[in-house]
């Protein structure tokens, strides 16, 4: 499988509108990879609370202006392409979530997730966005994705449940963030913790820039089974972070060093 992850400067100077645009070509650019990944909330920046309600919009492509987009880009690209996450303007009752939206090569929306963990704790997205409920898995033909969400990362009982999903575990954890630069080294700790303790590949998206006066971290990677980086970006600029991982190490790794079978609880 080769990934491609797209660490999208995002910056208030830049609209909305135009950030859609830059970034459906940059997917389109994409093509001959198996999965695409973007960062979490690009088109607004996971900082800038106070735009949330002003640019929530549906995670359907017949109504939302990103999801339309991302489901192009997919399409002319042939690509599987997790877009990241938008703002979700909810049906309930105006509830806002914050919503991965994962396209197929077809531009079809193959799944939605909303972030469990929301950030903030008594302020920013802890108090506008409701919070998903659900763990979600996607079948992308050559390997059963796990989706989590920036904070989510700080939570490992959620990796677990996507790695003992029904009827396929995840054997690649897609993590799209908006991590900002002062706790660089937490997200990177991180993603190597969720790989290696269970055992999958993890596709660690993020943002490049600044919003909100929040810096963004950058170093978006690909880590395998085995906890090793693939492919990293070491700096907090925009970039194309691409790796070839060789599926079968999930197995191989599972069998050499048979950690999961151990659990107790
Ligand atoms: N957008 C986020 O979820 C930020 C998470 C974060 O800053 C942290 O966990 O630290």
């Amino acid at each position: 499988m080769r990934a491609s992850l797209l660490q999208i400067h995002v910056d208030p100077d830049e609209s909305v509108d135009s950030r859609r645009e830059r970034v459906s070509s940059l997917v389109r650019a994409q093509s001959g990879a198996d999965l695409v990944v973007l960062p979490e909330l690009w088109p607004v920046g996971a900082f800038a609370y106070e735009r949330f309600a002003a640019e929530a919009e549906e995670a359907d492509p017949a109504t939302g202006p990103t999801a339309l987009a991302m489901s192009a880009a997919a399409r002319d690209a042939g690509v599987w392409l997790h877009a990241g996450s938008i703002v979700e303007k909810g049906t309930e009752g105006g509830a806002l979530y914050n919503t991965s939206l994962v396209f197929s090569p077809s531009g079809e929306l193959a799944a939605t997730y909303r972030k469990v963990h929301r950030f903030g704790f008594d302020r920013g997205e802890a108090t506008m966005m409701s919070a998903g409920t659900d763990p979600v898995t996607v079948p992308h033909p050559q390997a059963t994705l796990g989706l989590a969400t920036c904070y989510d990362l700080r939570f490992p009982e959620l990796f677990r449940a996507l790695i003992d999903a029904e009827p396929h575990g995840a054997r690649v954890l897609v993590v799209p963030a908006g991590w900002p630069a002062k706790r660089a080294d937490h997200w990177t700790l991180f993603a190597r913790t969720r790989a290696v303790e269970n055992q999958c590949f993890v596709l660690a998206c993020g943002t490049a820039g600044s919003h909100a006066g929040v810096a963004q971290a950058g170093r978006s990677a690909v880590i395998d089974p085995w906890g090793e980086v693939l492919a990293e970006s070491t700096g907090t600029e925009e970039a194309v972070v691409t790796a070839d991982l060789d599926l079968s190490q999930v197995d191989k790794v599972r069998e050499s060093f048979p950690v999961l079978k151990d659990r107790v609880l």
